[in-house]
């Protein structure tokens, strides 16, 4: 794979590729040319250093990495995920077609579409008001408390469908930070609410501890026998919701084959049904599973999942570009690039290959954003002036849910793409010296302003455009992405399916909390985080 990504990095130079602005002016068809879709979700990659060289050699790195068989793999069942010795099949949760999948020679869809059933019983129950709390009034506010996988999908997706919203308010609480779940409960009555304690694991500290502060909120406020009818779970540990107290009728569970981060299609997407209602789940399901069958038969050229991871491991390997933003414009999609960072981060953020070697260069980038048109006037100054290029990743709707609020969505079409095409075209020195020329500005003064109003330009970007954010565009996208981390994951050839990385700060935490408590001495930390003990202990009040 290195030898290609030794050609690629030699095409890249040899064909220019990188001079986006004189490949748009050779080619009128350049858009039509580099741009893929599924239905009416549009990625245009065209401002992308890409040409047919380039893509070729694109799709025999994918073909080379052995992408197509690791991805039969995974939607078979196969333990894929081999450090932690299970199967990676999260697309079960959204097989609407309902072919067999086996695990350890069972069919787990009979599995899965019974806890699906049972959730929108639920849900539904708990959306008509029928399933009410322990004093008899229906339930007006739903509080999940998650936290990673458990938490990021249900908040990203329940924002980004908010015209679909007709259930009960939802709130989500996650951080240890005490202030998260006060500010919370704050606003509560606990006779209306009911508590979903969303956790794969059910031993998360985060959860586990916010998951007893609600409990005790409840058993206070109605009393201890009030609490079943206030609390619900969704596990994988079904012994340990049940050592909780939660009433088994009440608990939905998944299985080990559903990471975290790929949960929201399981019953940890149990919030967003209970907003939006079992058809509109159903509908996002049906999105990521048009984009899952997409990713298993569409050629290279024009399959989106493919292209895309492609392209991300181009950016970061042959181009070098540390980071990528998320920058979706449209304001419901205001998680979306948290939820990417889960997804992306936490997959593809490794050093040792799949043999135990150390990677052989780059591995997953940064990945951030916010959406548009905020950014613009917060970080874009360095995207289109700083030192770094950063390849970003646009979308936009054709249509918003607001037809008397048509105009704005038009100035927001008009930012996203003209904040695309600023970064390709950039602007020289002789343009910027002649604007100013324009506004009466010249000679040394205009030397001297003239290189700070310059844009280099040729900074790449991929845009996506769709009709609008629907439950099914919405599955669709995630699906996209999930599968692009796929494709780059295997081509980094790392397990993407495991988090090693985040298990050593959780074990030093559990360590110095009797420190922080003042039950035992520093010794053996070192002497900043000693120093800091001390610090914040000197510091506390009462
Ligand atoms: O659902 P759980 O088991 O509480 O885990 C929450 C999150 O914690 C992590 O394990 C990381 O700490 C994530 O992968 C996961 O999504």
């Amino acid at each position: 794979m290195q030898s290609i990504i030794d050609t690629l990095t030699k095409t890249v130079q040899a064909t220019r590729a990188e001079d986006l602005r004189a490949a748009f002016s050779a080619d009128p068809q350049r858009f039509s040319r580099f741009n893929a879709a599924l239905d009416d979700l549009l990625m245009d990659y065209s401002k992308c250093a890409v040409n047919d060289e380039v893509l070729d050699l694109l799709e025999e790195l994918v073909a080379t990495a052995g992408v197509a068989d690791k991805r039969d793999q995974m939607f078979s069942g196969a333990p894929i995920n081999f450090t932690e010795g299970r199967a990676v099949l999260h697309t079960a949760l959204r097989n609407r077609s309902n072919r067999p999948v086996m695990v350890d020679g069972r069919d787990v869809m009979a599995d899965v579409n019974a806890v699906l059933a049972a959730m929108g019983a639920f849900a539904e129950g708990i959306r008509s008001g029928e399933t009410k709390g322990a004093t008899g009034k229906a339930i007006t506010d739903v509080v999940n408390i998650g936290i990673g996988g458990s938490d990021l999908g249900p908040v990203m997706a329940t924002l980004a469908l908010a015209p679909f919203h007709d259930g009960p308010r939802l709130h989500f609480v996650s951080n240890i930070d005490g202030a998260h779940i006060a500010d919370t409960l704050k606003t509560l009555s606990a006779e209306t609410t009911l508590f979903i304690v969303a956790s794969k694991t059910f031993t998360t500290i985060e959860t586990m501890t916010n998951a007893q502060t609600a409990r005790a909120f409840v058993a206070d406020a109605l009393g201890e026998a009030a609490v079943g009818h206030h609390f619900c779970a969704v596990s994988t540990a079904l012994d340990k919701v049940a050592a909780f107290g939660i009433d088994p009728t009440r608990v939905f569970g998944f299985w080990d084959w559903v990471g975290g981060r790929y949960s929201i299609w399981s019953a940890i997407g149990l919030p967003l049904m209970i907003a939006i209602g079992s058809d509109h789940f159903g509908e996002f399901l049906d999105g990521a599973h048009a984009m899952d069958e997409h990713f298993r038969t569409a050629p290279f050229r024009d399959n989106l999942p493919m292209l895309l991871g492609a392209l991300g491991v181009y950016h970061r390997k042959v181009l070098n570009y540390a980071t990528r933003a998320i920058l979706p414009y449209d304001q419901r999609l205001s998680r979306f690039p948290a939820y990417l960072q889960q997804l992306d981060m936490e997959s593809n953020g490794k050093s040792v290959t799949v043999d135990g070697k150390p990677v052989a260069g780059a591995s997953g980038p940064v990945v951030w954003g916010e959406p548009g048109t905020n950014g613009q006037h917060a970080f874009y100054q360095l995207i289109h002036q700083g030192t770094s290029v950063i390849p970003a990743e646009f979308m936009i709707a054709a249509n918003g849910f607001e037809p008397d609020l048509r105009h704005q969505h038009e100035l927001l079409i008009a930012n996203c793409l003209a904040q695309s095409e600023a970064l390709m075209k950039g602007r020289t020195l002789a343009e910027a010296k002649s604007q100013l020329t324009a506004k009466g500005i010249a000679g040394e003064e205009a030397d001297f302003l003239a290189p700070h109003r310059v844009f280099s330009g040729n900074r790449p970007s991929i845009t996506f455009v769709y009709d609008q954010l629907t439950p099914s565009t919405l599955g669709r996208l995630i699906a996209l992405y999930e599968h692009r981390v796929f494709v780059e994951g295997v081509i980094f050839r790392i397990n993407s399916f495991d988090q090693w990385g985040v298990e050593l700060g959780k074990e030093l935490a559990t360590g110095l909390l009797p420190v922080v408590q003042g039950k035992v001495a520093a010794t053996g930390h070192d002497s900043s985080t000693a120093g800091l003990v001390a610090a914040l202990s000197e510091r506390k009040m009462g």
